[in-house]
């Protein structure tokens, strides 16, 4: 058997190949990481709830928006950024927002922190309307929420710990007291030996890493990530989201992870809001929209997670490796069912006597379920490949006939 190409677990591919920096990697971080926490590179689990629990769950203690609207209004005339947004994001959850440039997530995020008013509708963060909070109230609610950016947003002139003192200087904490939390949170992002380090002597996950640890200075129980791993390579990308994955196990926090990039998503959230042009497009949970998205976009998204479309470039380019002798035909599985555990190419091989020659693999796991596929040239019979194909199909596999 062949195994011509599988895809990378997190890779920084895009639907619209948006900009990314490559700083230094962070290797070791990935280490320390996967090492504390054996699951950390894979989605997170949430048990199942019903629609209707979320909903009360995300409006007592989550973020909970029902008919969003947001206008902006310049010297270009009116620019509706969120139409009728509707989400229920659960306390615990790790919910991925994901769109391409311009789709109104950034504004989203700035309207859940207040920094940003709405038009129409009602944003809940912990019961709490948004749009009502002022003064200390808003001030409790930021408090409430961390945030960590693309761009880290530390100060160049102050040290590791002294950006991290920043966020605590409103806190009543003692000096001591301060010195105290931020050895505590240095320890938590695996840095505890960076405390005076400048940001410039720190490598992008480093620099993340110090972000995130001043974002959780205040313990709130949620922390927003706006494109927080857009601007590093893979591999730190992976570090930077095995550490978010362990704060949330760890401190049990609600994180929003807004993205342009599906790899993310795969990587740690357990649910998913597509949002286009201002409107959610698609919702749900992480394996659902992976394994059955329904718009083109959500498609489009999901593609550049999987490497099965290779085949149709394999086909075009009239390649070798797709080359069919009589009696071979190229299929395409699909494993969209939760409960596929056995072992799928010899069962069929032997069961149908037939040779399956895999050109292409993509198997993933995606909250504890294989999700992903192959592409494969099976050889044999017409009769018994057929035979095949339909036991695939009745064991909800989805198969495709790609050419015989
Ligand atoms: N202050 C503003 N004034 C006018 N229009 C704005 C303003 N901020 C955002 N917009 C517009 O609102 C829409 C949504 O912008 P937003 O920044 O929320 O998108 P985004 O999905 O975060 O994009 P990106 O990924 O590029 O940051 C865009 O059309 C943008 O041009």
């Amino acid at each position: 058997m062949t195994i011509a190409h599988t895809s990378a677990a997190a890779d920084n591919s895009t639907v619209d190949n948006s900009t990314v920096d490559n700083s230094a990697a962070d290797n070791s971080a990935v280490d320390n990481d996967t090492a504390s926490n054996p699951t950390a590179t894979t989605a997170a689990s949430t048990p199942t709830t019903t629609d209707a629990d979320r909903a009360a769950a995300a409006a007592s203690d989550g973020i909970q928006i029902r008919g969003l609207k947001k206008i902006y209004v310049s010297d270009d005339g009116p620019k509706t950024a969120l139409h009728d947004v509707s989400l229920d994001i659960a306390p615990g959850d790790v919910y991925g927002i994901i769109g391409l440039s311009g789709a109104g997530k950034s504004t989203l995020v700035r309207c859940i922190n207040g920094l940003e008013s709405y038009d129409a509708g009602s944003l809940t963060v912990q019961g709490k309307q948004v749009r009502d909070l002022h003064g200390k109230d808003l001030r409790d609610l930021r408090r409430g929420i961390g945030m960590i950016f693309q761009s880290f947003n530390l100060m160049p002139s102050r040290t590791a710990a002294g950006n991290i003192e920043l966020a605590l200087l409103d806190s009543g904490l003692s000096a001591q007291q301060r010195r105290e939390r931020i050895a505590e949170l240095l320890r938590l992002v695996g840095l505890a030996d960076k405390a005076d380090s400048y940001p410039s002597e720190l490598s992008g996950g480093q620099k993340q890493r110090i972000a995130i640890a001043r974002a959780l200075a205040n313990n709130p129980r949620i922390l927003l990530s706006d494109e927080a791993t857009s601007a590093l390579d893979p591999a730190t990308t992976k570090s930077i989201l095995a550490l978010l994955r362990r704060l949330h196990d760890e401190l049990g926090i609600t994180i929003v992870v807004i993205t342009h990039q599906m790899s993310v998503i795969k990587e740690i959230c357990s649910r998913v809001a597509v949002i286009d042009h201002g409107t959610i497009c698609e919702e749900g949970r992480t394996f659902d929209v992976f394994a059955n998205p329904r718009t083109p976009l959500t498609q489009a998204f999901v593609a550049t997670t999987s490497s099965l479309g290779k085949v149709n470039d394999l086909l075009e380019s009239g390649s070798p490796l797709v080359e069919l002798r009589p009696g071979q035909t190229l299929l395409k599985m699909h494993y969209i069912s939760k409960d596929v555990s056995e072992a799928l190419v010899s069962h069929i091989s032997r069961t149908f006597d037939i040779d399956l020659n895999i050109i292409v693999g993509d198997i993933d796991v995606i909250d504890d379920s294989p999700l992903g596929g192959l592409v494969v040239i099976a050889d044999g019979a017409k009769d018994r490949v057929d035979a095949a194909v339909d036991y695939l199909r009745n064991r909800n596999i989805g198969i495709e006939v790609l050419a015989s």
